[in-house]
């Protein structure tokens, strides 16, 4: 994981799995490639498998449950995302949250197993907190912006700043920044306020021209890191 971070939640659309879900995760995959920018997919459980034998995308679970094995009926255990090809998941997003003991356990599982975890905060003051449990990057995403095509970087710039002053107090984990991002612009400004990437969902699942998309999105990414000196 090295900036620029760009994560690309598939949640539950129609899209998100199946032949449509290659069908997107392989111009996902084109766009990747053409720059040169690893690009993260946190994708359904069922597509685990399939995306991380037939893309070269990084493919992340949505959530896992820290659990150990046993008679634990409906659970995803780290373990088992690994087993399927996955590099690392999402663990408390806004639209899947757990317990902060959860959250400990479940990156601790993933860090001994060489995984990565990305932990989604709603608020900047969770920052320096969540930070401390050591994932791997938090991504901070107001949940009120989420889905709404208003971009946080420029509805709420200061959610991302004052978010990257609570990730100066902890070492070593990223700070990436999402909800309404829409276009290269709104990756443009996320960066120059501090992030290290962005995560976004309906932006390019719910695309006419997904490939388009991600193009603009990555291209400013890379315009952004370059500014800024990485
Ligand atoms: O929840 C998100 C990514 O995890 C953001 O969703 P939108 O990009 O649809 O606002």
């Amino acid at each position: 994981m090295k900036p620029p971070i760009i994560l690309i939640n598939y949640k539950a659309y129609e899209n998100s799995y199946g032949e449509k879900g290659m069908e997107i995760s392989k111009k996902i995959e084109k766009v990747s490639k053409e720059y040169g920018v690893p690009i993260i997919v946190s994708v359904p459980a069922t597509m685990i498998y399939r995306l991380s034998k037939e893309t070269e995308l990084i493919v992340y679970a949505q959530h896992v449950d820290g659990l150990d094995h046993g008679a634990k009926t409906g659970s995803i255990l780290p373990e088992m995302v690994k087993d399927a090809g996955g590099k690392g998941s999402l663990l408390n997003h806004s639209e899947r949250r757990i317990r902060l003991d959860e959250i400990h356990d479940a990156i601790i599982r993933m860090r001994k197993l060489g995984m990565e975890s990305v932990v989604c905060v709603d608020r900047y003051e969770l920052v320096h907190s969540m930070g401390i449990l050591n994932p791997d990057a938090i991504l901070i995403e107001p949940p009120e912006l989420i889905g709404t095509g208003i971009a946080v970087s420029k509805a709420k710039p200061e959610v991302i700043t004052r978010a990257v002053d609570e990730i100066k107090k902890v070492k070593g984990v990223y700070l990436i920044a999402g909800a309404g991002i829409t276009s290269g612009e709104d990756v443009y400004k996320a960066i120059e306020l501090g992030a290290d990437g962005i995560g976004v969902a309906s932006a390019v699942m719910k695309a006419k021209d997904p490939e388009k998309v991600v193009s603009d999105l990555v291209s400013q990414a890379l315009k952004a890191i370059d500014k800024r000196g990485f």
